[in-house]
């Protein structure tokens, strides 16, 4: 039997976690982005800065040797780790124990780049966000679907959505092969769109955040940042999903008074994630 919740700011707050007075950086969750390729970097800046921006404690990427002077420069907060190659990665490695780890955007599908994929997914256990050409490679393989942790994250849009469980004829099939979908395989499904729907098995949350301004590049890659940065901050997985839509849609309501929805970008988002926390913190 379906559960449907409207995800507004009374539900939001069931889920919303102040941070504590005397935490500290080591405690307040390490999020590892993975991604990027020659050309695409731009995706991992995005991520890993809103990650950084929704109060993660750390944050690492992981990029191609391409990256490594544009993520230096361009967010001095976040350390960086090189894969061998220049351009795509091949081998993903890290010495370390990341609370949570978003993978996917700007990654690209290398054929190197898919063998990495596969390795990784063999002997991680950390809790994953799935985006972009991460998904594009699991829905050309489905098998490695039982790989992932159960409670994994995965955010399509919806072409990305399509390639996963197919085409559909309605709006109501699209539900259900969704569900069916989460159901399989135990994940969590961030139906990217307008408005977005999160699902849960048999539980669906539909976003009351966000309007057109979204619809410019990289806005899904600020997504993939912002809910891996709460993941590691140890809310639940269907927490973090539902809680990070939500933060990620009222920054483009917040700002568009000010921008317009043309002149919106997806670092807007980024600028604005403060005033999104600010509003829940308000009476
Ligand atoms: N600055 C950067 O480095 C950027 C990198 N990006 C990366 O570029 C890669 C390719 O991503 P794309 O999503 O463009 O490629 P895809 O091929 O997955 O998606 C593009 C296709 O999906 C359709 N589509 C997208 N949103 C839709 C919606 N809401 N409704 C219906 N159809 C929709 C488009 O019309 C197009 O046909 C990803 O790895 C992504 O992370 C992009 O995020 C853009 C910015
Ligand atoms: N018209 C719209 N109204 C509300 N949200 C939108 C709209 N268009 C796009 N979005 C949101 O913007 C994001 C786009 O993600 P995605 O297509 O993956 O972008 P990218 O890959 O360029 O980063 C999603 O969170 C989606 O819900
Ligand atoms: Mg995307």
């Amino acid at each position: 039997m379906e559960k449907f919740i409207a995800v507004d700011r009374k539900e939001i707050l069931k889920y919303y976690k102040p941070i504590a007075v005397d935490t500290h950086k080591g405690i307040q969750g390490h999020a590892l982005i993975i991604g990027g390729s020659y050309g695409k970097i731009g995706a991992v800046c995005l991520s890993s800065k809103s990650a950084l921006k929704t109060g993660c404690g750390l944050v690492t990427a992981f990029v191609p040797k391409c990256g490594y002077e544009i993520l230096q420069i361009g967010i001095p907060e976040v350390m960086i780790l090189t894969d061998v190659k220049k351009k795509c990665i091949s081998n993903i490695n890290f010495d370390f124990q990341p609370n949570a780890i978003g993978i996917g955007p700007g990654i690209g599908q290398n054929e190197a780049t898919q063998k990495a994929f596969l390795k990784f997914l063999k002997s991680n256990k950390i809790p994953l966000v799935i985006d972009a050409d991460a998904l594009n490679i699991l829905s050309n393989n489905k098998a490695w679907f039982l790989l992932l942790p159960s409670g994994s994250i995965l955010t399509p849009h919806p072409k990305e959505l399509e390639r996963l469980i197919g085409k559909w004829d309605s709006e109501q099939e699209k539900f259900e092969k969704t569900i069916s979908f989460s159901l399989q395989y135990k994940v969590i499904i961030v139906m990217k769109g307008a408005p977005t729907h999160i699902i849960d098995g048999e539980t669906i949350y539909k976003n009351t955040t966000g309007n057109q301004a979204l619809a410019t590049a990289g806005s899904g890659d600020v997504l993939t940042g912002i809910i891996s940065s709460l993941l590691a901050q140890l809310y639940d997985a269907i927490e973090a999903a539902v809680l990070g839509v939500y933060l990620h849609g009222l920054t483009a309501d917040i700002a568009v008074p000010k921008t317009g929805f043309q002149s919106f970008i997806a670092s807007d988002i980024i600028n604005h994630i403060g005033e999104a926390f600010l509003s829940l913190e308000s009476k």
